[in-house]
């Protein structure tokens, strides 16, 4: 089987892609975020109390027919950016670009923050990161992945990410229409269940390559990228008038800056990300201030290649044993 999907930039600064899935019998259809930094399958749905709800699409599980409760389990998560939900678990048909899993575990929201509720356009998330992570207890579940795996052409999905535009998550398959030349694969620690494997390297602008193993996640849930402070602070010394804002959280600088590009290694591969990526958004809808798409790690205990990195590649994320990512230029 294979299943090939659009990931739907949710604003014009790409704060989040969503993809159209559809849950049980009849199918309902939501627009969910396919997280590769976190293993919940969570949705808002009818066991939400309506104060949370602000026009996002719910999941109904006693409208399927093919719904079951998974009696006496529940969940609860907390996200980098300090959200966070929790509920009960359904499994229920579930189908993504044309790849279906029968009773694949749906965690219903019984609680959202704020965050949640003030995104209308986001009715829940996909984990792709390992099953280890899934908060489901007392038995933890399964991730849409790992239920198609055995039934998957390839035990493969792509992520073809892209800036301010509709890209595409593929399931089963490489489509070699998607990337220009090689794939480098470079090996993926599973424990303690995230993406995470090293790049070989970095450099800023047109300077020399600095080899050096970082290591880190590779999250299609996080929207920027957030790397060592020695290497933001060399990145933002060439831009005039940067700052790390204790006011706005992160590296702040004049819109209308030329910003140099960021290249980071994959062994001995090399993808660059362009300026127009790392000038991210705006402070305010007025405001001459930008806030960076690259931005300190320092505090978070992890790096995170998220989003800024992601669209600048073609990414596999192989569930083979053991697994390992690729990335392609593209
Ligand atoms: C350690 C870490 C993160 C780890 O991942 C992280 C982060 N970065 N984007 C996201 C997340 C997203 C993507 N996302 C980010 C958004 C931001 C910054 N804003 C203002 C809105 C409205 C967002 C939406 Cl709707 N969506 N989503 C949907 C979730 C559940 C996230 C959780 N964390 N997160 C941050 C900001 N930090 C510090």
């Amino acid at each position: 089987d294979t299943g090939s999907a659009a990931a739907i930039p949710i604003n014009e600064v790409d704060i989040a892609y969503v993809t159209p899935v559809t849950v049980g019998t009849p199918p309902q259809t939501l627009m969910l975020d396919l997280d590769t930094g976190s293993s919940d399958l969570w949705v808002f749905s009818s066991l939400t109390p309506s104060s949370q709800i602000r026009g996002q699409e719910i999941y109904t599980p006693t409208k399927s027919s093919t719904s079951q409760l998974l009696n006496g389990h529940t969940w609860s998560i907390r996200y980098g950016d300090g959200s966070s939900s929790r509920g009960t678990v359904f499994t229920d048909n579930f189908t993504i670009g044309g790849l279906e899993v029968k009773s694949q575990a749906v965690q219903t929201a019984q609680e959202v923050s704020s965050s949640f509720t003030q995104e209308q356009s986001l009715d829940g998330l996909v984990g792709l990161g390992f099953s280890t992570l899934n908060t489901v207890r007392p038995s933890s579940q399964l991730t849409f992945f790992d239920n198609a795996r055995p039934n998957l052409d390839e035990e493969v999905f792509t992520a073809d990410l892209k800036y301010h535009a509709t890209g595409t998550y593929d399931f089963g398959f490489i489509d070699s229409k998607k990337h220009n030349g090689t794939i480098t694969y470079t090996p993926v620690q599973p424990s303690p269940g995230y993406w995470t494997h090293s790049l070989s390297g970095y450099s800023v602008g047109s300077g020399a390559f600095q080899s050096s193993q970082i290591s880190g996640i590779s999250d299609t849930g996080t929207t920027l990228l957030y790397l060592p402070t020695a290497i933001v602070t060399a990145y933002y010394r060439q831009v005039q008038g940067a700052q790390n804002s204790q006011y706005y959280g992160g590296y702040v600088f004049p819109c209308a800056s030329t910003l140099p590009t960021f290249t980071f290694g994959i062994e001995g591969a090399r993808f660059t990300i362009p300026a127009s990526y790392i000038n991210y958004t705006r402070i305010s809808p007025t405001s001459t201030t930008c806030y960076g798409g690259l931005q300190s790690s320092s505090g978070l205990g992890i790096n995170i290649f998220g989003d800024v990195a992601l669209k600048a590649a073609f990414v596999v994320f192989s569930g083979t044993n053991p697994p390992r990512i690729g990335f392609a230029p593209k």
